[in-house]
């Protein structure tokens, strides 16, 4: 089975935590666009009644294009459940994201929820942390100390934070939706998430970073075997 098709039925699945009513963060993604157009078929036949908040702009238009009501954290500031991919997650519900650049968005929707369920496919579930690059959001302004401050927190001698680039272009850096820098952070492993986490948060120039810690309450992971709920 394809790892997209994991990704669907993963999906599918979070669709059983999403009850009429509900005020939902709508997450970034291939994965969370599968659960987009899935609860989107749901509202439209009349079997679900629920607004959602998208955590980017790319996920705003999908959401318009599958019938999903939207709201904004302006409007209502507190939601039920946000639904989300990761890039990576390991036992304890730790998560890296940011693989599509909406990790600042997605992490203040996610905070801004009582419950976060994130879905995945199994070769996302690892035992430690890291081996996904780890997205660090920065503000343009001194940006290149920015990242020298990065390489000193994540105290690994000779690691190079790179500049994310939009795909296919020639090489242009990549901006977010809210107009900063992404810097890649090849760490290979992140033997303890939190002090990272707490050292990163601590650089003036950087915005967020892609370590969701406590945030996630269950994961839905499908694998060629079926699906797991880890919570
Ligand atoms: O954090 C994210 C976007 O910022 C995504 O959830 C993450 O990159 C996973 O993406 P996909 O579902 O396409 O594998």
């Amino acid at each position: 089975m394809s790892s997209d098709e994991l990704k669907r039925r993963a999906a599918e699945r979070a669709l059983t935590f999403v009850t009429s009513g509900m005020r939902l963060g709508l997450g970034t993604g291939s994965t969370a666009a599968h659960f987009v157009e899935l609860l989107g078929a749901r509202v439209r036949a009349g079997h679900l009644d629920v607004v959602g908040v998208p955590t980017s702009e790319a996920t705003h238009r999908l959401a318009v294009q599958h019938g999903v009501p939207l709201t904004s954290l302006d409007d209502t500031p507190e939601l039920d459940l946000t639904v989300d991919g990761a890039d990576e997650l390991d036992h304890d519900l730790r998560l890296i994201k940011g693989g599509g650049g909406a990790l600042l968005r997605e992490k203040i929707v996610a905070a801004a929820s009582g419950r976060m369920v994130v879905i995945a496919d199994q070769s996302k579930l690892v035992a430690t942390l890291g081996r996904f690059p780890l997205p660090v959001e920065v503000i343009p302004f001194g940006y290149r100390s920015t990242a020298l401050a990065i390489a000193r927190a994540a105290g690994k001698l000779g690691l190079d934070p790179v500049l994310h680039l939009r795909s296919g272009s020639s090489g242009s850096p990549f901006r977010t939706d809210s107009g900063n820098l992404i810097y890649d952070c090849d760490l290979r492993a992140i033997p303890d998430a939190d002090a990272l986490a707490a050292a990163l948060t601590a650089i003036p120039g950087v915005v967020e970073h892609g370590l969701f810690i406590g945030l996630c309450s269950a994961a839905v992971v499908a694998g060629a075997d079926g699906i797991r709920v880890l919570d």
